[in-house]
């Protein structure tokens, strides 16, 4: 049977990180990836310019859509004001189950909520089930063909209003071509691009800042 890449990632926090502490959680996390197996984290690179674009906007309600094994979870709720909340949703219940150890061993379970299940069934949840008006700043970072139709689904569910921040993962490599023609070709939107690379590689990739202009 033997361990998957997620579990691994798990034991190599608990051993080689501080309990309760986000940031070295996160950096572990990164030398894993770099000294032992490359895996999908938004990275330290990009990780910073995520960083840079939470605390201009100082969020109190943040959507992820692709939690992963939690690494972005970490960075954005970590930087979270008092009261603010993180909600995450992963399809892949493997994972969401080692994100929840990974962000229980940082400390952050009281700011950040996994939602197990394909975003398209969750999103329409979010008002009702979890008592949201708007989300402030929605991380997308999920699978390249939901980008779009997930962004649409959020904007006819009234989740994304005026002010509100889409940060999307990728749309360099592997690429989102669909949903970069949609924000950076809507009125609506007012787009930017920060270049930066592929998680600990060389390669080219980005993150698109879009701002909702009602
Ligand atoms: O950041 C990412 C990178 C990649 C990816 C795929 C193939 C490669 F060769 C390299 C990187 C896939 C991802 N899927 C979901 C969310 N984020 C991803
Ligand atoms: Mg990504």
């Amino acid at each position: 049977k033997g361990s998957s890449k997620p579990q691994r990632m798990l034991s190599y926090v608990q051993r080689h990180s501080k309990r309760g502490d986000p940031d070295s959680v996160i950096s572990t996390i990164d030398i894993f990836c770099r000294s032992k197996e490359w895996a999908m984290n938004v990275g330290d690179e990009k990780g910073l310019i995520l960083d840079k674009l939470i605390c201009e906007a100082n969020p109190s309600i943040v959507l992820e859509l692709g939690t992963y094994c939690g690494y972005s979870s970490l960075r954005i709720a970590r930087l979270l004001p008092p009261g603010g909340r993180l909600f995450t949703m992963e399809f892949n219940p493997a994972y969401a189950k080692i994100a929840k150890q990974i962000i229980a061993w940082a400390g952050l379970e009281s700011k950040i909520q996994v939602l197990e299940g394909p975003s398209g069934d969750l999103i329409p949840q979010l008002k009702k089930k979890h008592a949201i008006e708007k989300c402030d700043i929605i991380f997308i970072d999920h699978w390249k063909d939901c980008y779009l139709p997930d962004t649409k689904l959020l904007e006819e569910c009234g989740l994304i209003g005026k002010g509100t921040v889409l940060i999307a993962d990728n749309v360099t490599f592997p690429g989102t071509p669909d949903y970069l023609e949609y924000v950076r070709n809507s009125p609506h939107y007012s787009s930017q691009y920060f270049k930066s690379y592929l998680e600990y590689s060389k390669t080219e990739d980005g993150l698109e800042k879009s701002v909702f202009l009602g």
